[in-house]
């Protein structure tokens, strides 16, 4: 056996002479980066990529694979830098450099799904106090009334702590593109609504939304009810009033209860104590607050190997924290995803707009979806 000093000295000999190769081979990219500049190409060359990972790997020997990872970072690393010199994401920066910094709050139409007393209306009512809520159908709706300028902003669920993404959203965040100018962790807490004269032994049906019902399945389960998925939590409160059935009751909040003159038969019945939904504003005009501190994406992955890895990696090489990444089948195209990522930073400080940039120019069907400003914790 080797003693490991002797082991050790050999180690950093050699990381003398890798640090000195890794900084000449930098500096190559960097001049190939003055070339592309100067000669309008593009940064990425992908067949030239492949040609030296496989190279590297036959190479490599028993290591062939770690070195083929090994240069597919290096080469990584190589690029951000051209992208760097090529001046990068200059449309992107001028949308970002002309965005608007202050959120109009009042004399705004703002649009939900729902009816009144839906948790939708209730993050409407937080996001903006003093704008007017415009209830819509369904969240196609809402992404339409965008579109057409009917309103100025739309509210919208993306996730549950406990039932998870809501995925028609994410779907139509994909296809619609516009702009996420604020987000806020709204506590849910549920109520078995009645009718008046029903009591809490009546009850054998419960009606309200698919995730309202998801994020109480254990509690429905333990009382044996029936559920009947509504298109939302307020619209089977307004039913259960409408229709007068004894042994029916709605899942909604303890506004909706009270709005369609409902009884409360029973408190609390989500089955995780800190139930929050996460609401999203989206607008067709850019805003980045100053005290922005989630960014939005959206792309889909080239064809290469690894490449969610290496993207990925490059959040890691910047510290930045990625707080949720979500993948939607593309219509129509087996096994071909889109993308969606939240991480936290603000575009305004020189590595975040840098990496954008890179991305925006090396991803397909790349979307900046906005920087906004988002509370850490749940409201109370
Ligand atoms: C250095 C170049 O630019 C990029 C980086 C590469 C590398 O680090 O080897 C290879 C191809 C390009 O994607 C080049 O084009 O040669």
């Amino acid at each position: 056996m080797r003693d490991l000093k002797e082991i050790r000295k050999d180690i950093d000999k050699i990381d003398n002479q890798l640090i000195e190769l890794f900084k000449q081979r930098m500096d190559c990219a960097r001049d190939v980066g003055i070339y592309k500049q100067a000669n309008n190409i593009p940064v990425l060359n992908e067949g030239r990529e492949n040609e030296i990972l496989d190279a590297v790997e036959e190479k490599g020997g028993e290591y062939g694979a770690s070195a083929r990872l090994l240069y597919s970072n290096i080469m990584e690393l190589s690029r951000a830098l051209q992208h760097n010199i090529v001046g990068s994401g200059k449309e992107l920066k001028s949308v970002i450099n002309n965005a608007s910094t202050d959120i109009p709050s009042s004399g705004i139409k703002v649009a939900y799904q729902g009816i009144k007393g839906a948790n939708g209306h209730e993050a409407t009512l937080r996001l903006f106090p003093n704008g007017e809520a415009v209830n819509y159908k369904s969240f196609a709706d809402v992404f339409s009334a965008v579109d057409n300028g009917e309103v100025a902003f739309g509210v919208l669920p993306v996730e549950n702590s406990s039932a998870g993404s809501v995925s028609a959203v994410y779907d139509l965040i994909l296809k619609h593109r516009f702009y996420i100018v604020k987000a806020l962790d709204l506590p849910i807490d549920y109520c078995l609504a009645g009718l008046k004269q029903s009591a809490f032994e009546d009850i054998e049906i419960v009606w309200s939304h698919p995730q309202s019902l998801s994020q109480c399945a254990q509690y429905i389960a333990d009382h044996g009810f029936d559920s009947v998925p509504f298109s939302n939590t307020a619209i089977a409160a307004r039913d259960v009033a409408k229709e007068k059935r004894l042994n029916v009751a709605a899942i909604c909040s303890y506004k909706a209860c009270e709005e369609y003159g409902l009884k409360v038969l029973d408190n609390h019945l989500q089955d995780n104590d800190e139930n929050t939904t996460r609401f999203i504003v989206i607008s067709k005009k850019l805003y980045i607050p100053k005290d922005a501190n989630r960014i939005s994406l959206c792309f889909s992955l080239p064809h290469v190997t690894g490449s969610l890895y290496s993207l990925l990696c490059r959040f890691n090489s910047l510290g930045l924290n990625l707080t949720k990444i979500e993948s939607r089948p593309r219509q129509g195209r087996q096994f071909e995803y889109l993308f969606y990522l939240d991480f936290s930073g603000n575009v305004r400080s020189e590595n975040v707009i840098e990496l954008v940039s890179q991305l925006s120019e090396e991803m397909p069907e790349f979307s900046f979806l906005g920087n906004y400003a988002e509370p850490e914790f749940p409201i109370k």
